[in-house]
């Protein structure tokens, strides 16, 4: 029976749960999705220190001449506290005297030789990051399921960790089918295709934070399919088999998997392209199904394995489906009786569809930005969009 769109995506959502934690240095760590919140082992800053180069004052002492009772540079210890008449000389990030009142900036001190002349006038502004102003040990900095982005290490980093408690990542093995198969460049006969599709899959398993154990293109034989499907699952948390998927003679994809004794979650979706997509389970291993036809299998693995491997990897998988209204340049077109997807750029924030829709269209995949989910007739809800 073929599901409705939302349907098949709720029932690949229950399964899209993070995969265990590991423990992974600081160093390895950017773009990993974190298993805990991440606490501040310190204070920052430890000390009240100066935001700039200058002279850390008591306000009583603005307008007067002030003998310069010492020096502190970043990484100096807590200076003792200012006298009245006295300043102290401070640089960026140094401690200041604890009863400072703040950081006078050096391009408004005078220096002569009985000491540093002070403005009259009360600056704005204090200069001084106060102890604890920015974070307190144990305050939570980034929270469970966050990535650690470029951004995000600086934090992990500051709060002072070495080792960060990260989701593993999901293990994908990719079958591609296909007898007439070969690589890109490979010597074939002239009706033999270049495998393109687990080229595809690769690069958005790698980008959804996914990690390729296992790529291989196989023939139509169901004995060398049973032996992949075996190597696979013992291997891998997904498996992604592309091409097979129809109801062809030579279409093996599922029954690859009959020894393993899969359970399937769907197959069939009402979707165009895309309709033959499956999802399958062999104990704690996932199976997705991709449909053959380049188009058709790209537009199903951003809509179904983009999520899933975004959901094991510890992020929420709505992270993958952030649906945009769409404006599209032009006429809609029609809705049918399944939901449509689209390939499209875009042009002066409108979106261009692509002229050849056709499923096994490899030129116009290529070049499009964008997928527009146009809902099937009878739906409430307009064009959304997809970044790809
Ligand atoms: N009688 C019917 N025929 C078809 C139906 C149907 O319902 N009844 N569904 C059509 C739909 S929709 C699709 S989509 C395709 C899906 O076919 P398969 O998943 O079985 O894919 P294949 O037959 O193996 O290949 C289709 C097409 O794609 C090319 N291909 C396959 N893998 C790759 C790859 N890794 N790189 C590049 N190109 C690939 C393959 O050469 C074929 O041209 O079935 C329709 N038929
Ligand atoms: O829906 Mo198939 O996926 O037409 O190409």
């Amino acid at each position: 029976m073929m599901l409705e769109f939302e349907t098949a995506l709720k029932l690949l959502l229950s399964q899209a749960q993070p995969l265990e934690a590991e423990r992974v240095p600081l160093d390895e760590a950017c773009e990993r999705i974190l298993a805990s919140d991440l606490k501040a082992l310190r204070a920052s800053p430890a000390a009240s220190v100066s935001a700039m180069d200058g002279y850390a004052i008591l306000d009583q002492d603005l307008g007067a001449t002030l003998s310069v009772a010492g020096e502190s540079f970043a990484g100096s210890s807590i200076p003792p506290m200012l006298t009245a008449g006295t300043c102290m000389r401070v640089f960026t990030g140094a401690p200041v005297p604890p009863n400072a009142d703040r950081v006078v900036v050096q391009e408004m001190v005078v220096k002569r030789p009985e000491g540093a002349a002070m403005p009259l006038a009360r600056p704005r502004g204090d200069h001084i990051r106060r102890a604890g102003s920015d974070f307190t040990p144990g305050e939570i900095l980034l929270a469970r399921g966050a990535a650690l982005t470029p951004q995000a290490m600086v934090a992990a980093a500051a709060a002072d960790h070495d080792r960060v408690e990260v989701v593993r990542r999901p293990r994908v093995a990719i079958l591609g089918t296909g007898d007439e198969l070969r690589p890109p460049g490979a010597p074939g006969g002239a009706l033999s295709v270049p495998d393109s599709v687990t080229y595809g899959v690769m690069g958005l398993v790698q980008r959804y934070g996914g990690d390729v154990c296992m790529r291989s293109r196989l023939p139509d034989r169901p004995d060398i399919l049973r032996q992949a499907a075996m190597e696979a699952a013992a291997a891998s948390d997904v498996i992604v088999v592309t091409g097979g998927a129809s109801v062809g003679e030579r279409d093996f994809a599922k029954s690859m998997f009959d020894d393993l004794g899969m359970e399937i979650l769907f197959s069939k979706v009402a979707i165009k392209p895309g309709k033959p997509v499956w999802l399958g389970r062999v104990r704690n291993t996932l199976v997705v199904g991709l449909p053959g036809n380049p188009t058709s299998a790209m537009v199903t693995a951003r809509l179904f394995l983009a999520p899933l491997i975004t959901g094991l990897a510890g992020r929420d998988p709505r992270y993958a489906l952030d649906w945009q209204a769409a404006v599209l340049d032009g006429e809609t077109p029609e809705r049918g009786a399944r939901d449509l997807f689209l390939r499209a750029t875009r042009r002066n924030g409108r979106l261009q569809l692509a002229g050849n829709q056709d499923s096994g269209a490899q030129k116009t995949l290529g070049q499009s930005e964008v997928l527009v989910w146009l809902p099937r007739e009878g739906t409430r809800h307009g064009c959304r969009s997809l970044r790809l």
